[in-house]
C-alpha cells in the first residue's frame, strides 16, 4: 500500500468490523496484505474504553501519564484529541479510524479533518464509515464489509445504500402499570451552576422539564451535557445545596437514588457494548420492565404479551429466541431502547443513541423515538452532536460555552 493511498470501508449492521479490525491490524486480511510488518495505529472508542478500563484499575493509563486530568472525566471530543496525540507519538505507518467523527461537535470536526488531511501526506489512513457523510475527502479507495467478506468498489457511486423500512406497524404497547405524577412539570433546574477544580461548566442553567415534552439536548464537546444529565439523574453531588428539583424532590431533601432513578429510562450506547450477558430478546425485554439485567423469575403472562407486542411493533418477533450477544449493532441499539421505553418512564433520556448505526438503522431508531414522543406521556430528552434531520422534537435546549461557564439555550427546532 502506497503513500497517499487511503481506503474507506462501508460497513452496516451486518458487518463484523470487530473481527475485521484485528484482522487489519494484524495485516492479516486480503487486499491489505501490503500492511503486514507495517505499525499501525487504532483510534477507535473501544481503544478509548480499554485506557478507560487501565485508568480505573491501576489509576492512571499510558495516555494521561503526563496530564491533570482522568479520560474518563473528559469530554468525548477531549478523549479524541488525547487518542490522535498518543497514536501520533508512536509515528504510525498507517491509521485505522473507526468512525472517527462519532460524538462530535461541528468545531471539533472541522479542527480534526484537517489534522487528519494534515496526517495523510505520510500516514496511510483507514476509515471504517457508517454515515455517507462522514467521508474523508482524500479518500482514493473504496470497500464495503460484507459480513466477514471485504468488497472493493469501483467508486462510491457503487455503494448503492440497501433501503429497509422505516416505519412501525401499529401503536406504542401500553405499559402494565402507567406511571402516576402529580403535577406538570418533572424536573426544574434553577439558576444551577457546576465548576470542576475551580473551571465553570454551567452558568446559570434554568430548564424547566414539562411531562411529556420531547427535547433535544445539543451543545459543543465540553460544553457540560453530560454534567447536566447527571443532574438530572440525581447522581452528581454538585446538585446539592441548588436549586433542582427532581420529580417532585428538592436534590438533598432526604430522596433515595432509587426515588429519581425508578422514574427514568435511560439509554446510551456504551451499556450496549458494555452489555455481555447471555439473555434472548423476550427475557432482556421482560428485565426490562422488572428492572433488573436477567430474568430470574418466571415471567406472567401479561409481562410475556407485553414484550410480544414490542417485538411484534419493531418487527424482531421472530428472533425473541436469539441471544442479544448475537444481534448486529443496529439490532442491539433497538432493543435497548425499546426496553428502556417499556414502563413508559416519566422520563426517557436517550444519550447519543445513534452514535456507530448506519444510515438506515439510525433512521429507524429516530423514527421509534418520535412515534414514543407523539404516543406516549413520557417526556423524551434526546442529546446527539448530530443533526439527525428527521428528529422531531418540541424543543431545543442549546448549550452554549462561555469564558465563565455554559448557558442554555431554547430554541425551537
Ligand atoms: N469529574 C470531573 N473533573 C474535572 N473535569 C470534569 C469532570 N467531569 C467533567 N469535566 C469537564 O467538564 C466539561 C464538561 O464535560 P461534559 O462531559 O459534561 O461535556 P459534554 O458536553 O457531555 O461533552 P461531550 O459531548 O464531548 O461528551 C469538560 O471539559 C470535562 O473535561
Amino acid at each position: 500500500m502506497k503513500k497517499g493511498e487511503h481506503w474507506a470501508v462501508f460497513i452496516n449492521n451486518d458487518s463484523k468490523t470487530m473481527d475485521f479490525i484485528d484482522r487489519l491490524m494484524s495485516g492479516n486480511i486480503l487486499n491489505f496484505t501490503a500492511l503486514k510488518g507495517l505499525q499501525g495505529g487504532l483510534f477507535s472508542k473501544l481503544a478509548l474504553i480499554e485506557f478507560i478500563k487501565e485508568e480505573s484499575r491501576h489509576g492512571e493509563s499510558g495516555i494521561t501519564a503526563n496530564r491533570q486530568q482522568s479520560l474518563q472525566s473528559m469530554s468525548s471530543g477531549e478523549q479524541k484529541k488525547v487518542l490522535l496525540d498518543h497514536l501520533l507519538q508512536s509515528n504510525p505507518d498507517f491509521l485505522v479510524l473507526d468512525n472517527p467523527f462519532d460524538n462530535l461537535d461541528q468545531y471539533f470536526l472541522k479542527e480534526f479533518r484537517k489534522q487528519l488531511r494534515h496526517i495523510s501526506k505520510d500516514i496511510v489512513m483507514i476509515q471504517i464509515i457508517s454515515r455517507k457523510e462522514d467521508l474523508l475527502p482524500f479518500i482514493t479507495h473504496y470497500a464495503k464489509l460484507i459480513g466477514n467478506t471485504i468488497e472493493k468498489l469501483p467508486s462510491l457511486k457503487a455503494l448503492t445504500p440497501t433501503e429497509t423500512h422505516n416505519t412501525f406497524l401499529g401503536k406504542i404497547p401500553l405499559p402494565l402499570k402507567p406511571m402516576h405524577y402529580n403535577g406538570d412539570t418533572l424536573i426544574t433546574l434553577k439558576n444551577v451552576n457546576v465548576s470542576y477544580n475551580d473551571r465553570p461548566i454551567l452558568k446559570n442553567i434554568t430548564w424547566d422539564i414539562g411531562r411529556g415534552e420531547f427535547w433535544e439536548l445539543s451543545g459543543n464537546n465540553g460544553s457540560g451535557k453530560t454534567t447536566i444529565l447527571s443532574m438530572i439523574t440525581g447522581e452528581n453531588p454538585k446538585g446539592y445545596g441548588q436549586e433542582l428539583y427532581l420529580f417532585g424532590y428538592k436534590k438533598g431533601s432526604g430522596e433515595s437514588v432509587w426515588d429519581i432513578k425508578k422514574n427514568i429510562g435511560y439509554f446510551t450506547p456504551t451499556m450496549t457494548d458494555k452489555f455481555t450477558g447471555y439473555h434472548s430478546l423476550e427475557h432482556m425485554m421482560i428485565s426490562g420492565i422488572l428492572d433488573s439485567v436477567g430474568l430470574y423469575v418466571r415471567p406472567t403472562e401479561a409481562q410475556l404479551r407485553l414484550a410480544k407486542e414490542w417485538l411484534q411493533l419493531i418487527n424482531m418477533w421472530h428472533l425473541k429466541d436469539t441471544l442479544f450477544h448475537d444481534l448486529t449493532l443496529g439490532q442491539r441499539r433497538l432493543i435497548m431502547t425499546t426496553r428502556a421505553m417499556i414502563k413508559h418512564p416519566l422520563l426517557l433520556i436517550l444519550d447519543e443513541p445513534t452514535v456507530g448505526l448506519d444510515d438506515n438503522s439510525a433512521k429507524l431508531l429516530v423514527s421509534l423515538v418520535n412515534k414514543m414522543a407523539q404516543e406516549s406521556k413520557s417526556t423524551i430528552i434526546f442529546v446527539s452532536h448530530r443533526k439527525e434531520s428527521a428528529l422531531q422534537p418540541q424543543f431545543i435546549i442549546r448549550l452554549e460555552v462561555g469564558e465563565d461557564g455554559s448557558q442554555g439555550k431554547v430554541v425551537l427546532p
